[in-house]
């Protein structure tokens, strides 16, 4: 008796507390509760208000006075709905930011007997804050799928990828433990700067590690703690015309998702008040280039006003445009950016070999097959640093996939390991999709026919990537499908895929390759197969990669820190991968390995003939490449050169010849006793293209590859040519 009569003093005590409260504070609260709606939506849900209740107040005509008759009513409905009253304004926690100083001020503690009225948020930045959650949470729950037929949990497959933390001055700072640590203070160099760099070479995961961030966000996993996560690809940019315009809310919401019931705007109010609660994404920074001039658009831009959409990118990237927000840029590697808009930078490096084996269990779920693959990774040591590159391993792994499906006794290590290998063999499991399956059972592999029977698929597809890499462009739309007569039912057979419009409608009306390297592969094709392309023209490409000594840019007033500084004279977002890897798949489908597959293909009068070409021009090449590196003396070392990143695309490309001719030739020209392949992104698999030059020198040489992503696997295939290596790092 004692103790309820007690109960029943504390918590009249408590009532008065929350209806005195409102009486002491009432000034403060007309001022900061901006959204009655919320309140009373709460009141009349709970049964404390009746909906008379609420119309009487919404008649009143400022938000203060719908305040005031709020708390009127409020307190003359006695104790308990005054407690309920204090109560959502707690909890509705983004609904009414602006009194949680005064909550801290008052220590507000809720009796158990009010926490157990339930409350909801009506208030639109919280329901937004949900939707975005949702929205972004059903985007990124499967991995993009380069095999339309099928999709992968990204939850299920998922693997982490090595992340190198690494300074101004691109010095190493160690690996990351985990992706949590992204936003750490671990590794800062400009504490001024918002924007988080991740590099990586094509296919190393960058934008699946962006969609693994956007999935654990749509989680709510606690390590990233924003309120709002947008999510863009840089490509878009490029998409619009020299003449649009779009405001930062446009940017936002048309490419995101739009608030719902928000006539107030309070949801872009709140993210101009509350820039830190933001996170962007944008992914591949090096997918930039655009043909217009930049000079006529203003430097600096608000969030009202309406501009074009890269100049909202580079100020919203530089943090003149909602500063106090996160950012996260992904690039290839190679792609400049100047430190100062730089919080932090990470380099992507593909799997560990640890890595490569847990990724190797969770696609083959069998034991066996599991087994059988790890097996055969680890007799072949260029096999794994290929699938170190997780697209590569993807490719790789499906292919077995399929193989193995339909012919007994396929073994991984049949497939002779150059990257046109691996994407012959991906076209070959794409193409063999007009086959039907139960005829593909019955008889032999074999690769000749499969090709042949698709060869005039090969050839439209190989226009189309040619038109593209020609003009730089990797979107195409719907005519230049058929112009090129590519039927519906080849579209699905995966080497393209649908993307969104980028007209803010979502109509997939334009197609995209499965990937760039891909769209270069057929664009190598093209160059070969195509009888429409003369023997000299398939050098064109080459021109693109040479190395030009003037850096000339372009007038462009914009923030020049975020301009990439390349050292060609003339587009300067221009990235020029994809003219790189079209000429390494121009050697491998000129190689002689190839001869018996092309013949079926194309003339063998034609082939023979632009064999020569590109011989003749590697030769050349080599030659004056090795001629122009810059050299140096040094006491002990000899004769020192430096190669650039250009010289491993270079052995690249002599690796994919497999032409022991052009490897000797090359090896003939190195003069020097030493040779310095520093910072040149040269990756584990780059070790098999070293060691086929260098096997053939006839003196011994100096090799240093520090600062590179060499594995182990790496340092096994340069065995072979340690007899002829002075000094190795
Ligand atoms: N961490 C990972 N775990 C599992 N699979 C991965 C991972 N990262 C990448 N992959 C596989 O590799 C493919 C290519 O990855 P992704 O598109 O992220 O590369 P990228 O670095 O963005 O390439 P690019 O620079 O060419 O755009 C993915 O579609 C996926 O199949």
């Amino acid at each position: 008796m004692g103790t309820e009569s007690g109960c029943a003093v504390e918590k009249q005590t408590q009532c008065m507390q929350s209806f005195r409260l409102l009486t002491e504070h009432r000034e403060l609260l007309v001022v900061r509760i901006k959204n009655i709606q919320c309140v009373l939506d709460n009141l009349v849900r709970s049964g404390f208000f009746c909906t008379e209740d609420a119309e009487i107040i919404l008649r009143f005509a400022t938000k203060t006075d719908q305040v005031r008759k709020t708390l009127e009513l409020v307190q003359s409905k006695g104790e308990e709905i005054c407690q309920y009253f204090v109560h959502i304004l707690h909890e509705a926690y983004d609904a009414f930011i602006d009194l949680r100083p005064w909550f801290e001020e008052i220590q507000y503690q809720p009796s158990e007997q009010i926490q157990s009225i339930p409350v909801i948020n009506t208030d639109p930045v919280s329901k937004y804050c949900e939707k975005l959650r949702r929205e972004l949470g059903q985007d990124t729950k499967f991995i993009i799928s380069y095999a339309q037929s099928e999709e992968t949990l990204l939850d299920k497959m998922y693997t982490d990828t090595l992340m190198e933390l690494v300074n101004d001055r691109n010095e190493s700072q160690g690996y990351l433990d985990s992706l949590d640590e992204l936003f750490s203070n671990n590794g800062v160099f400009n504490q001024d700067a918002e924007t988080i760099l991740i590099l990586g070479d094509a296919g190393t995961g960058k934008s699946i590690l962006l969609q693994k961030l956007q999935n654990l966000w749509s989680k709510r996993e606690p390590s990233i703690q924003v309120k709002f996560f947008f999510k863009f690809r840089c490509r878009m940019f490029c998409v619009f015309k020299e003449t649009d315009e779009l405001s930062l809310k446009d940017l936002l919401f048309k490419y995101n998702c739009y608030p719902d019931n928000d006539p107030e705007d309070a949801v872009f109010k709140y993210i101009q008040r509350f820039p830190e609660t933001v996170l962007f994404t944008f992914d591949g920074y090096d997918e930039i280039h655009s043909d217009f001039d930049f000079s006529s658009i203003p430097e600096v831009c608000s969030p009202e006003q309406k501009t074009h959409p890269f100049l909202l990118l580079m100020n919203l990237l530089s943090g003149k445009l909602l500063k106090g927000s996160k950012k996260v840029l992904t690039a290839r590697m190679g792609t400049e950016i100047q430190n100062k808009v730089l919080r932090k930078k990470l380099i992507l490096k593909g799997f560990s070999p640890e890595s490569l084996r847990r990724y190797t269990t969770l696609h083959f779920k069998e034991r066996t097959s599991q087994t059988l693959v790890l097996n055969q990774l680890e007799a072949n040591p260029h096999l794994c640093s290929l699938c170190s590159i997780p697209l590569f391993c993807w490719i790789i792994f499906k292919c077995f996939e399929h193989f193995q499906s339909v012919y007994v006794n396929y073994q991984l290590t049949d497939l002779n390991v150059t990257i046109t290998d691996v994407f012959l063999l991906m076209s070959e499991v794409f193409l063999s999709r007009l086959t039907n399956p139960s005829l593909l059972k019955k008889s032999n592999r074999c690769q000749s026919e499969t090709f042949k029977s698709g060869r005039d698929i090969l050839i439209a597809f190989g226009k189309l990537a040619h038109q593209g890499i020609e003009k730089t462009r990797f979107i195409f739309n719907q005519e230049e499908i058929t112009s090129l007569s590519i039927a519906e039912k080849e579209l699905h057979l995966g080497f393209l895929r649908p993307i969104g419009h980028y007209d803010g409608c979502g109509n997939p009306t334009t197609f995209e390759f499965v990937h760039v390297t891909l769209q270069s592969f057929f664009t190598a094709f093209s160059l070969v197969a195509d009888e429409d392309v003369g023997c000299k023209d398939i050098l064109k490409f080459f021109a693109e990669c040479e190395y030009r000594k003037a850096r000339h840019f372009p007038k462009f007033p914009v923030m020049s820190c975020l301009r990439p500084s390349k050292p060609w004279d003339k587009d300067p977002f221009k990235n020029n991968e994809h003219f790189q890897f079209t000429n390494l798949f121009l050697c491998g489908l000129l190689s002689r390995t190839k001869v018996s597959l092309l013949e079926h293909l194309v003339s063998p009068k034609m082939l023979k003939k632009k064999r020569e070409v590109l011989k003749s021009y590697l030769s050349d090449s080599v030659k004056s490449h090795l001629k122009n590196l810059p050299r140096f003396k040094s006491e002990h070392e000899g004769c020192k050169v430096h190669g650039m990143p250009n010289f491993i695309w270079m052995l690249r490309c002599i690796f994919e010849t497999q032409s022991e001719e052009v490897g000797k030739l090359t090896a003939k020209g190195i003069s020097a006793d030493y040779i310095k392949l520093t910072y040149c992104n040269a990756y584990s698999a780059d070790c098999s293209a070293i060691n086929f030059v260098l096997h053939h020198c006839r003196k011994q040489i100096g090799l240093d590859l520090d600062n590179n992503n060499i594995n182990d696997y790496g340092v096994k295939q340069l065995q072979p040519c340690f007899s002829k290596l002075s000094v190795v790092r």
